[in-house]
């Protein structure tokens, strides 16, 4: 559902193009920041992007374009000398510009003045962007002296996207998991942003009372990771019981649609957003219409481009999950210009947690999307590929019947013998096989079953004499 909210916050992105980032990735990439900032609930005011060799040491940005960027943000524009910010009265009344700005009050006509031969902002009130958002991740030292030049709060990608998983959590599992990542950013950044954002709860109190807080930090983390292995081994053994059963894992990157399909193909009500990072937790469902024996699906967290390391390793338990799965549906967005990028991504992190060597499908999803020469060249150029639209019955139906197939080649036929003592384990055997006929005997029942090789052979040891 939308939020058509009429006073969602405003916020300007900041991009450095390092060298060998080409100019359409670069725009990629502040459009795809710009989408984050949107989940978040902001309205991107404006972008302010620079070429350089390397982030500005001191704030980011060269002074130059610093400057552009106060202008929008109503600060000062440069980075205040530590002289000067030693004397606390001026910089509290610079702050209290700074906050001045950041309202929309209708006395500041003076700014709004300044804003009319540069600002793209309609004509209704003369609000400035409280928030600047870096494409990069920062040092909490240039997060500290764009606050000081701007006046607004200042986030990196990191952050952004640490803040949408915080709020997208919803299970125990995935709010410990979030939590953990978010004190790890929080921590090292402690002692510059004290006192300048609840978020980062420094208090900047001396250098004793500061590592007291990192340490409460820290114990707080203990504490988190502690909950969390515990939920985890819960979660263990109830997978030990799935493990030989029929499953699919849907994967790839945010917004792709795997929430999508993962309805459509098991007629289950997860949550499908048009927002990053809407699913956080794992979903196992089984395929509608049921099979014999059942097929499970599992829907998952989705990647991003720079994906912060510690929500990589924080995610990869919830991920572990679905990588059990026999067959991994790779989904990417085929109507999105950058998906070979995303597909990119999406490889390269479950390669780094060991998951390139399950065998894996490519959905080329929202074909709708594309006209008929675009969907030629797309088939064309993935021919081992399925292209489809997760609102097309007619695809979804075909695609069910693929990943039906595929198990079936992977299924053998054999006999298993039931012996009357143990009698009360057959419905084990209809967890992760398809009985194809039976027969009685005095040892007992003699079953023609179908199902992985895996799963026939620990069927057999359960019912060994
Ligand atoms: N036109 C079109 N839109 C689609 C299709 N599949 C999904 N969408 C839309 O794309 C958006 C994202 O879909 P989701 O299924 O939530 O994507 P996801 O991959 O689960 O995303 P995350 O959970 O955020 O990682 C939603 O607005 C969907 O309605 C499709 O085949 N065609
Ligand atoms: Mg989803």
């Amino acid at each position: 559902m939308s939020n058509p909210s009429p006073a969602r916050p405003l916020a300007v992105l900041v991009g450095v193009q390092l060298p060998g980032v080409s100019d359409v990735d670069h725009e990629a990439d502040l459009a795809e920041l710009g989408r984050l900032v949107h989940t978040l609930g902001f309205e991107v005011a404006a972008t302010v992007s620079q070429k350089r060799d390397a982030l500005a040491a001191a704030a980011v940005l060269g002074e130059g374009k610093l400057k552009e960027l106060a202008d929008i943000t109503g600060g000062k524009g440069y980075v205040p000398s530590a002289a000067k910010e030693r004397k606390s009265k001026a910089r509290d009344r610079w702050k209290a510009e700074a906050e001045a700005a950041g309202d929309a009050s209708p006395d500041s006509e003076r700014e709004l003045d300044e804003d009319s031969d540069g600002g793209d902002e309609n004509d209704t009130a003369p609000r400035k962007p409280t928030m600047v958002i870096v494409d990069h991740d920062i040092t909490p030292s240039q997060a500290r002296n764009l606050e000081r030049a701007t006046g607004a709060e200042v986030l990196d990608r990191t952050g952004v996207i640490v803040d949408i998983f915080h709020r997208h959590a919803h299970s125990r599992e995935a709010r410990l998991q979030v939590e953990i990542a978010r004190l790890n950013y929080v921590v090292p950044r402690m002692r510059e942003s004290a006192g300048s954002s609840e978020r980062q709860r420094g208090r900047g109190a001396g250098e004793a009372a500061l590592e007291l807080d990192r340490r409460k930090v820290r114990d707080r983390i203990a504490e988190l990771r502690e909950e969390l292995a515990a939920i985890l081994k819960q979660q263990a053994n109830r997978r030990s019981a799935r493990r030989d059963q029929l499953r699919v894992a849907l994967v790839g990157y945010t917004n792709a649609g795997k929430s999508s399909l993962m309805r459509a193909l098991t007629g289950s009500e997860v949550l499908v957003a048009d927002k990053l990072f809407a699913t956080l937790d794992t979903t196992v469902r089984a395929l509608h219409p049921p099979t014999k024996p059942r097929l499970l699906v599992s829907d998952t967290v989705g990647f991003i481009k720079k994906l912060p390391h510690d929500l990589v390793a924080s995610f990869r338990s919830t991920l572990d999950e679905a990588l059990e799965a026999s067959l991994l549906l790779y989904v990417v967005d085929a109507s999105d210009p950058t998906y070979e990028a995303q597909l990119d991504v999406t490889r390269s992190v479950l390669a780094e947690i060991g998951a390139d060597a399950v065998p894996s499908m490519l959905l080329l999803n929202k074909v709708d999307r594309l006209d008929d020469d675009a969907r030629r060249t797309l088939v064309r150029r993935h021919r081992d590929a399925i292209a489809l639209s997760a609102h097309d019955p007619k695809d979804v139906a075909a695609l069910r019947q693929t990943i039906i197939d595929h198990f079936e080649e992977a299924m053998i036929d054999e006999e298993l013998i039931v012996p009357y003592a143990k009698q009360s384990h057959v419905s084990e055997i209809y967890e992760s096989a398809r009985v194809i006929s039976e027969d009685y005997d005095e040892s007992g029942a003699r079953l023609r079953v179908r199902a992985l090789p895996a799963a026939i052979a620990r069927l057999r040891r359960v019912f060994a004499a």
